[in-house]
Parts: structure tokens; sequence; C-alpha cells
């Protein structure tokens, strides 16, 4: 990553602008090499990093170090904040409040560059918000010499990896980049996917994270046949319950259900299979009610959430964190 930078991007269309419109990776279904896109060079990886107490180096202590303090707090990451008081108060604030006093080491001085005592290679990420671009321009070389990863916030060749707009509903988190052509452009089309989110999309992701967990329980281990098993039973269960429904699953006698009579015989209950059972009868108490109120409790808006991510912009990742207790292995 070093070194590299927004404009070597290959492009094509009068406008210059990578067009990678639709373009998937390989999936199961695939069948043969006419499949496989074209490669368009020149895209950010997006990832969603887990920095639990991990060090990360903030340089610099104004409004834009603020927004970097802010989303590395909720990342749960150790910080470093090298920055002379005044601060801006909101990073003040929290090395105040005793709820996030501990994350943050601040060492009230300016950042002296390579004769600090200080040193970059002590760190996961480095990233300076200051307004010194000399001293910017040091921290990337320092970085770059010790292949530490480094964001200098609003000088794009001197980023490993940029910032985008965000949006955060419990365990669900969007990012917009738009490849460093228009930071604004970005908020304003995160602000769009937010409108267009049902309301429901974060009880949804915490259901199907339940599930995938109970089921876990049922069938533990990692990879293998039962693995394999594990992953083609979600997924129909997913598509067949779909996002709109997908927050039934916090109900826990609906996920008992569609486990106890679903995953032994690998077999996808929807949410209509649900009530014919729960109306013969066949289901443990208390789960007609629950399961009736999903049904005629659709949120009609949920069928925007895959036409709209899909269809109006590239550089959309959909980054669906759930717990820590289900973010270390696949199921
Ligand atoms: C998304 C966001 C995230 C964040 O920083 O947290 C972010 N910039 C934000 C705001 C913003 N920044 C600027 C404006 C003024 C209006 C405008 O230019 O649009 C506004 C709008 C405002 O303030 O509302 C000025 C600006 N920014 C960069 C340059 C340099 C250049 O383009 O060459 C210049 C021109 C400096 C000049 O002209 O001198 C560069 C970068 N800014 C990025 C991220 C990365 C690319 C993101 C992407 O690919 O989309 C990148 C490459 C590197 C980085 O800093 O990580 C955050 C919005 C968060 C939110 O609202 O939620
Ligand atoms: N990417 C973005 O979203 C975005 C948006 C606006 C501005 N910026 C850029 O980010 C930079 C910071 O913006 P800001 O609004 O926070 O500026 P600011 O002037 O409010 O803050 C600069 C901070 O850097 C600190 N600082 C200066 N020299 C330092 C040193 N040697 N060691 C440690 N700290 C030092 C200052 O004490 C101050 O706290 C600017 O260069 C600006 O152009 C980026």
């Amino acid at each position: 990553m070093p070194g590299s930078s927004s404009s070597s991007s290959s492009s094509s269309g009068s406008t210059g602008i990578p067009a990678a419109a639709n373009a998937k990776p390989p999936t199961r279904e695939e069948t043969g090499s006419e499949d496989y896109p074209p490669i368009v060079q020149g895209a950010s990886l997006l990832l969603a990093l887990r920095l639990a107490n991990r060090p990360i180096l903030l340089i610099g202590g104004g409004l834009v170090a603020s927004q970097r303090l802010y989303f590395l707090l909720e990342s749960s990451a150790h910080i470093t904040l090298i920055s002379p008081a005044p601060l801006h108060p909101s990073i003040q604030h929290r090395i105040d409040d005793p709820s996030t006093s501990s994350q943050i080491t601040w060492l009230n001085r300016p950042y002296k560059g390579r004769e600090d005592e200080v040193k970059v290679k002590g760190f996961d990420l480095v990233m300076t918000a200051i307004d010194d671009n000399d001293l910017s321009k040091e921290v990337c070389d320092l970085c770059r010499e010790e292949k530490v990863m480094v964001n200098v916030a609003d000088i794009p060749p001197q980023c490993d990896f940029y910032f985008g707009a965000q949006l955060r509903k419990g365990p669900l988190q969007i990012l917009i980049s738009t490849g460093g052509m228009g930071p604004r452009a970005g908020a304003m089309i995160r602000d769009i996917v937010l409108e267009a989110l049902p309301d429901n999309i974060e009880e949804a992701v915490e259901g199907v994270g339940l599930l995938r967990s109970d089921l876990r329980k049922r069938a533990p281990g990692v990879g293998g046949q039962l693995g394999q098993e594990r992953m083609d039973w979600m997924k129909g269960v997913c598509d067949k319950w779909g996002l709109a429904k997908m927050e039934r699953f916090r109900d826990e006698s609906v996920r008992k259900t569609i486990l106890d009579q679903g995953w032994p015989q690998r077999k996808i209950l929807g949410p209509d299979d649900l009530l014919s059972r729960d109306n013969g009868n066949k289901v443990a108490g208390g789960s007609l009610r629950t399961t009736l109120d999903s049904l005629l409790n659709l949120d009609p808006r949920s069928s925007v959430v895959s036409a709209g991510l899909g269809g109006f912009v590239s550089g959309v990742a959909l980054a669906v964190a759930l717990g820590s207790y289900l973010s270390r292995t696949r199921s």
C-alpha cells in the first residue's frame, strides 16, 4: 500500500471515473470464465478493522482529530493522542470522561517527528490531523519506512487508507467512499442510504446474529462439511425470511422453532411454515402471537434496501459487524 494513490486508477467512460459497475467477486454459482468480470483497478480495499485494545497514534487536537477520535473510541482502540492544549472541547471531554479516559493516553505537547521519543513503529495505525504540512509529510515518510499504515487528513498521496462518510446502527455499519473524488458528496450519499434503510434494520441484524449464535451452539466448529451445511442453511433462512422479517429472530421461541424443526433435517422453515405449524399446535407455546405480529407488521420500505444499495452508487461498503461472539468465524 505505501506509495499508492487514488490517482493511479485505470478508468473508463467520459468521466474518467473507474467503472466497476455491479462487478462482483466469484460465487459458488459461477460456471465458467465467461462469468469473470474484468478487473478495474484503482479501488480501495474496504474492510471492517477490528481494533479493540490496539495501539493507534493520533497526532493533532482540532476538529478533524476529534472526529478521528470518536470513531477510534467506538472501535475500542487504545489511542495515544499527541497535541498541545488547548484541545477541541470534545477531545478534552473524552479525556476527562471516566467511561473513555482509560482508552486515551494524552501527551500534552507537539509531536517532534523523527526526533520524537514516540516512534510510529509502536502502533498499528497512525493518523495525523494537523495544520503543518511539513510535519505531516515527515510522519508519512516515517510510517512508510516502518510499514505502518497512515492517514494524513486531506492529503491523499500521504494516505494508505482514507476515511469515508459513515453511519452506524448498532452492529450495522456502512461506509461510503468516493475514492477521494468528493467527500461532501459521499456524506450526501450516506444520508440517502440512511433514509432508505428500513426502521427495523438494526433489529433485523441483531436477530440474524442471535440465530447464527444459537446455530453455532448446536453445530460448533470451524470449516468442514458441517461448516458448509451451516452456511447453506443460514443463507436459505436469510433468503426465505428477508430483511423485513429477520427482526423476529430476536424472539427466542422463533429461533428455537426453526432450529428444532429445520436444522436437523437441513430444512428451511419460512414465516409461513411457522404460522401453519402454529395453527396446527405443533409449536411450543408463546410463539403464535409473535409470529402473527411479524407477518402483519411488514415494513414496505424493506425492498428499497437492496434496490437502493445496489443501484445508485459504486463504492458503497456494507459492513455488517456482528458482536464479538460472532466476529471471528463465518457460519
Ligand atoms: C468523508 C470524510 C470522512 C472523514 O474525514 O472523517 C472525508 N472528508 C470529509 C469531509 C470533507 N473534507 C473536505 C471537505 C470540503 C468539501 C469537499 O471538498 O467535498 C469536506 C466536507 C465537509 O467538511 O463537510 C476537504 C477535503 N478532503 C480531502 C481533500 C483533499 C483532496 O481531495 O485532495 C479535501 C480538499 C482540501 C482542499 O480543498 O484544500 C481528502 C479526503 N477526505 C476524505 C474523507 C478522504 C476521501 C473520502 C472519500 O473518498 O469519499 C480523503 C481523500 C482523505 C482523508 O482525509 O481520509 C469527511 C465527511 C464525513 C461526514 O460528513 O460524515
Ligand atoms: N479529511 C477531512 O475530513 C478534513 C476536513 C477538514 C480539514 N482537514 C484537514 O485536517 C487538518 C486538521 O484540521 P482541523 O480542522 O482539525 O485543524 P485545527 O487547526 O483545528 O487543528 C490542528 C491541530 O493540530 C495541532 N498541532 C499542530 N502542530 C502539531 C504538532 N506538531 N503536534 C501535535 N499537534 C499539532 C494543533 O494544536 C491543533 O490541535 C488540516 O490540515 C485540514 O486541512 C481534513
